[in-house]
This record gives C-alpha cells, sequence and structure tokens, in this order.
C-alpha cells in the first residue's frame, strides 16, 4: 500500500534574538520561574525588514534547494498562519511571488503559476490542518506533491505574561506520496470548542483617529493587531481539555490502549518549551488510573520518578529549539518534531519505524492528534538541517533596541550582516495600492 506523508522539511528561524534572562532582569521576573520553570532561554525576534511572509519564504526557499525541488511540480502551498499580512490576499502569495522572483533564473517566470496557493488561519494549529488537507491531497493524487509552510511573529504586549514566550520563524514540509521522513497515519482525533481563550479581533477605528485618511476611505475600518487578547491561564486550561478529547477521540477511532506508550516521542504544540510536559500529566494520570483531583495530586505527580522518566526519554529532546526560539505559534509543533529528531540523528540513534505521536493545539479552539512513522530514509533528509549549529548563529540584541522592535520605532535594520528576503516598502500614495507590500532579496 503506498505511504503518504512529509518527505523533506526545512525551517528558518530570525537572525535576532534576546536573551531571556535581560527581560526577566527588565522586567523584575525571578530569571529561574523562566529558565526553570517555563524553559525558556532565548527568544528570536524579526528584524526590521522581516515579517511572516519573509520567513515563510526563508524556508520555502531552503526547501527547493536543499532537497532540489522543482517549483512547477509542487501542485499546493499551504500556508498556515495567524500573523496574515492582509486580511484579503494571502501571506503565501507573498512568499510564493518573492521565490519565483529570486528562482526566475533557473525556472523561468511564475514557476507556481499552475499551484493551488493559500493560507489557512486556526491559531497555532493552522499548518497542521494545513497538512491534514494537504495529506488528503495526495492520497487523492499520489502522483502530485504539496508543500506545507507554518509562519509566524509570536508577538505579545509589552510587559504582558506572554511577553517571555515571544518567538518567530517558519518550518516548510513536503508533502508526497512515499515520504522519506515520516509517514503520517490517516486517522485523526479531533476535539473543537469555541472558547476566548486567545484571540486577535479586528478592532474598529474611525476615520478621525487616521490623520491622513484619504477622503474615498469609509467612516469605519477594520485593522488587525499583531497582539493578542489573551488569558494565559485559561489557555492553558482549554489546551489541557482539546489535548484530552482529541487524545480519546483519536483512540476510539484506532481501538488502542495507551497509545502514548508506542509513541518514540511525543510531538506537541509547545507555545513555550516545557508546556507539553506540564499539560500532560492529565492524560498520563487517566491512562495510569492515578487521581488527578486537586493540585497537590497533580503536582506530585509531576514531581514522580515515573514521570520525570517519561519525560525524559520521550518529551524533553522536543523541547529544546523551543527553549533557544520561543513560540512559533502554528510552527511550534513542527519545530519540536525538528529538534527531537535533530536530537537523535546527532546521538546516532536509529529511529526508522519508530512511531512518533503529533498533540497539536490551536486557541480558540481544536487539537488534533496524530501518528507518523519514521521513514528508512530519514538521515538523508534531517543531515541538510545544522538546527542548533544554526542556532548559534544569531545575533544578540540589548533590551532597549528589543523594545525599539517592538514598537516598530527603527527604520533600518538591526543585523548589519542581513542576508536574505526583506520588506522594502509599504505603498503609502496610490488610492489603488495603498498598503501593497514590496520585497526584494539582499545577497
Ligand atoms: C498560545 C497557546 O498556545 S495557548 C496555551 C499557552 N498560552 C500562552 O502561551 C499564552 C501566553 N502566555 C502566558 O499567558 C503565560 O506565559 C503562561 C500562561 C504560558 C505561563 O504563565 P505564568 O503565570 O507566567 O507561569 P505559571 O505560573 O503557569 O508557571 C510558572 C512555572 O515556573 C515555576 N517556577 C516559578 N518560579 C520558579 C523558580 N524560581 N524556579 C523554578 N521554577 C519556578 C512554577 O512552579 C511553574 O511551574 P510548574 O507549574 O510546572 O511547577
Amino acid at each position: 500500500m503506498t505511504k503518504f506523508g512529509v518527505d523533506a522539511a526545512s525551517f528558518y528561524v530570525p537572525s535576532l534574538y534576546l536573551e531571556i534572562k535581560d527581560l526577566a532582569e527588565k522586567r523584575g521576573i525571578e530569571p529561574a520561574k523562566l529558565e526553570k520553570g517555563l524553559g525558556l532561554h532565548k527568544m528570536a525576534l524579526p528584524d526590521v525588514h522581516e515579517d511572516a511572509a519573509t520567513f515563510a519564504a526563508e524556508a520555502l526557499l531552503k526547501l527547493i534547494q536543499d532537497y532540489n525541488i522543482n517549483p512547477k511540480e509542487i501542485s499546493r502551498v499551504y500556508l498556515g498562519t495567524e500573523s496574515a499580512l492582509d486580511a484579503a490576499k494571502p501571506t503565501a502569495t507573498y512568499a510564493v511571488q518573492m521565490v519565483e522572483e529570486l528562482l526566475s533564473g533557473e525556472f523561468g517566470e511564475r514557476s507556481f503559476k499552475n499551484c493551488d496557493v493559500v493560507d489557512m488561519t486556526f491559531a497555532c494549529v493552522g499548518a497542521v490542518d494545513a497538512l491534514h488537507n494537504s495529506l488528503d491531497f495526495v492520497r487523492a493524487n499520489p502522483t502530485k506533491k504539496a508543500i506545507v509552510i507554518a509562519s509566524d511573529y509570536a508577538k505579545y504586549e509589552l510587559a504582558s505574561s506572554g511577553e517571555y514566550t515571544q518567538g518567530g520563524g517558519a518550518v516548510a514540509l513536503l508533502v508526497s506520496a512515499n515520504p522519506r521522513l515520516v509517514e503520517i497515519d490517516n486517522n485523526w482525533g479531533v476535539a473543537t470548542e469555541s472558547v476566548f481563550d486567545f484571540f486577535k479581533p479586528r478592532r474598529h477605528h474611525s476615520k478621525s483617529e487616521f490623520n491622513s485618511a484619504p477622503e474615498n476611505y469609509p467612516d469605519k475600518i477594520e485593522i488587525f493587531t499583531d497582539e493578542p487578547v489573551f488569558d494565559g491561564q485559561y489557555s492553558n486550561q482549554c489546551y489541557q481539555d482539546r489535548i484530552r478529547e482529541a487524545y480519546q477521540h483519536y483512540k476510539e477511532q484506532t481501538f488502542t490502549v495507551r497509545p502514548y506508550e508506542d509513541w518514540r516521542y511525543l510531538i506537541f504544540h509547545l507555545p513555550y518549551a516545557f508546556h507539553g510536559k506540564r499539560v500532560f500529566t492529565e492524560i498520563y494520570s487517566i491512562e495510569n488510573n492515578l487521581d488527578f483531583s486537586d493540585v497537590e495530586k497533580q503536582k506530585a505527580i509531576a514531581k514522580s520518578e515515573d514521570y520525570i522518566n517519561f519525560i525524559n526519554e520521550k518529551i524533553e529532546k522536543s523541547q529544546r529549539a523551543s527553549s533557544e526560539i520561543g513560540n512559533m505559534y502554528t510552527a511550534s509543533i513542527f519545530m519540536a518534531l525538528l529538534s527531537a529528531l535533530q536530537t537523535s540523528f546527532n546521538e546516532n540513534e536509529d529511529l526508522t519505524e519508530k512511531e512518533i505521536g503529533f498533540l497539536a493545539y490551536g486557541s480558540g479552539s481544536k487539537s488534533k492528534v496524530f501518528v507518523g512513522k519514521i521513514s528508512p530514509e530519514w538521515k538523508s533528509i534531517v543531515e541538510k538541517w545544522n538546527v542548533f549549529e544554526s542556532l548559534k548563529n544569531r545575533l544578540a540584541i540589548d533590551f532597549d533596541t528589543y523594545e525599539k522592535l517592538h514598537r516598530k520605532q527603527l527604520d533600518f535594520s538591526v543585523n548589519p550582516d542581513y542576508k536574505g528576503f526583506g520588506l522594502t516598502r509599504v505603498e503609502k500614495e496610490s488610492p489603488v495600492l495603498k498598503g501593497a507590500r514590496y520585497y526584494s532579496y539582499q545577497k
């Protein structure tokens, strides 16, 4: 029987970061809480010229170049993002255009001309939805290939409880038959409930708030905000509830008992590094008939030797990249996979045929639980990544620069050596192009 899944993967993390201890000091938070309590070390930050479109373009370009992909052979580019730049024009169109233009010498003009390109949004689970859809597509059309990109900038209000979990970047996945990285099984546990744990409402503004609003602007206009409205502890609870329900749904469909025991790695959406291991205590307790009825008992389970051994074996390696990057929203779950596989690769572990369990979550809210099996050729894909080496080649910025970047007070790139895609300008004058974004590539 033909197998379907992820054939290759690549990632992009911006070159700037802030040390978490610098943030802790300025905000009066004990560094140990962030480092030892939540697993945070560094926070990746977009430079002035970067956004979710440039992140996506970088990951897409790397995927094409590292794995010799001809864009003309790609039938779909589905982008999961909650950092969309426009409410109508997909961020994926910007990313595809950047890559098309850069590679026009090699593949001709408009190499993605017959490609189906779209964004998918459901907070942090949007790229899993894109993967799910793309897998359905290749299962129905086994000779075709799709690319899924997860790209986001996780930005929170200054001095909020989300601030120390900020981060950003992108992961791109090639989806096809006979995948060389991981085969994805077609059983999906799903749980949905509409809640307000974390969301980005359109805010209404009146025309009078804009000094230079053109005559033909409507009296009320809507703009998106980068920063979410959220309730941190409630979002933790919603995450825990949804993954419990989706895991249960997965079990019902697969008639499995304690499936997590067969998983070499548990790969979670990680809003911060230690989130997966903190919330999985509930499912672990249910599966092992442990009393989870009050906070004391829950803490005892989290601190038990069995649970700590379980975390060290099945979760810890997936957290390592997150500690160095922070939240990547849609891309976090895929970066957790890359982190685990890169570590196994570096340690010469043979993962062939091993099962991986995925527990995805998106606020608002939805969870998907599904399983993959590592392909025999996995090392030929992972050997191109160098996840941890590449994270060492970044530029630390100071707190003052961080705050200015956050407030959009800087006009020029912070990294003097920046290379790659960058925003050149946003049209401000022309009534028919106002807001159009233009990008170029810095060699
Ligand atoms: C977007 C989504 O994916 S939804 C799910 C997650 N939600 C978010 O990411 C929303 C944005 N983020 C937030 O609101 C917050 O950062 C949260 C909710 C994630 C974390 O909230 P906080 O109130 O900062 O932390 P919280 O009190 O929950 O946990 C702190 C941890 O540090 C530990 N800690 C505190 N001080 C110390 C210390 N000095 N040394 C060691 N550990 C410490 C605490 O014991 C606790 O860990 P434990 O519960 O495992 O024992």
